[in-house]
């Protein structure tokens, strides 16, 4: 076969057309040859790989290819598009080779299972259901969601926090945070302090899955005090998780303060200082660290990152 990296394009799930790098592939299939354009974009130095489940759960599946430059299938569309986003944002930023800072292959599934409402990093890739088009539309739509799970890919390769309890929150968290500076970084027009909201409950308007900025709108606690001891969801780390993005959005939102400067601050801490049993605690005091190391002692960052801690009853 004879590969070439071709532009072509294909409408998102929200109705949007994007231009996308593809693979033109020219197949032997019995005695006629295929020419294939695949949704592998062999542009960045990290290989970018989008597959189909078919609505089955096996992984990866296989490689979703159109006979023409048109990809005609939106939530593989947006996994292809926003991974390349991601990977942009963490090289631009940080310098970062992508998920293992080695420019591993970034490989996303869409159409697993069937009306699945959710996605997850299973440790090797990313993975997207289709929604059930009430409670969500194809979770790939979502910046925030895509960025949030290839987070989880970032954290494996770094802190590797253990999913459990404070430490499984936080992990979370730094998922919903770094989900929210991508969707800034490349959506300024259409950035907010939520996550999912792109695609979760299509009829309904104005809501999310989680909040950064307001916790306690879908639930979530927004302080120590409404810690949710629970043994399910892995102790609750997906509510959580609404104490440290309280923080964060204070963080983010103090005079003196920027998204820019909160993020360089993030990305040290999950780099330099946090590990796999950090709790909220070590949280605050890596983040503080990293502030201190990037801009001073007693710096307005430093303390910004002390008060938004304490603020939320962690000192
Ligand atoms: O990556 C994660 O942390 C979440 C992974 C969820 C999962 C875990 C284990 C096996 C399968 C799936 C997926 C996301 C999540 O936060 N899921 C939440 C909220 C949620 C999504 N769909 C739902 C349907 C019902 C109830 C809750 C949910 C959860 O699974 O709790 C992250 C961003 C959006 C989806
Ligand atoms: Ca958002
Ligand atoms: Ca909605
Ligand atoms: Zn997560």
């Amino acid at each position: 076969i004879r590969t070439v990296s071709v532009t072509g394009s294909g409408i998102g799930v929200l109705g949007d057309t994007k231009t996308l790098n593809l693979d033109k592939v020219t197949v032997k299939i019995r005695n006629k040859t295929e020419t294939q354009y695949q949704t592998n974009d062999l542009t960045r130095s990290a290989v970018i790989t989008t597959y189909t489940a078919n609505n089955a759960t096996r992984l990866p599946g296989s490689i979703v290819y159109s006979l023409s430059q048109i990809i005609n299938d939106p939530a593989a569309v947006d996994a292809h598009y926003y991974a390349g986003v991601v990977y942009d944002y963490y090289k631009t930023k940080f310098g970062r080779n992508g998920i293992d800072n080695g420019n591993m292959t970034i490989k996303s599934t869409v159409h697993y299972s069937r009306n699945y409402v959710n996605a997850f990093w299973n440790g090797s890739q990313m993975v997207y259901g289709d929604g059930d088009g009430v409670n969500s539309l194809a979770l790939s739509g979502g910046l925030d969601i895509i960025a949030h799970e290839m987070t989880h890919g970032v954290d494996e390769y770094e802190a590797d926090l253990i999913y459990k309890d404070q430490s499984g929150a936080l992990n979370e968290s730094f998922s919903d945070c770094f989900g929210t500076f991508i969707e800034y970084f490349a959506q300024k027009n259409k950035f907010d302090w939520e996550m999912g909201e792109d695609v979760w409950t299509p009829k309904i308007a104005n809501d999310a899955l989680r909040s950064l900025q307001d916790p306690t709108k879908y639930g979530d606690p927004a302080h120590m005090n409404d810690y949710n001891y629970t043994t399910s969801d892995n102790g609750g780390v997906h509510t959580n998780c609404g104490i440290p993005n309280k923080a964060c959005y204070l963080i983010a939102t103090s005079s003196g303060m920027t998204i820019e400067k909160t993020e360089q601050i993030y990305y040290r801490a999950l780099v330099n200082y946090l590990t796999q049993s950090s709790d909220f605690k070590a949280a605050k005091e890596a983040l503080i660290q990293s502030a201190v190391d990037l801009y001073g002692v007693n710096s307005v960052e430093a303390n910004a990152v002390k008060a938004a801690f304490e603020a939320v009853g962690i000192y």
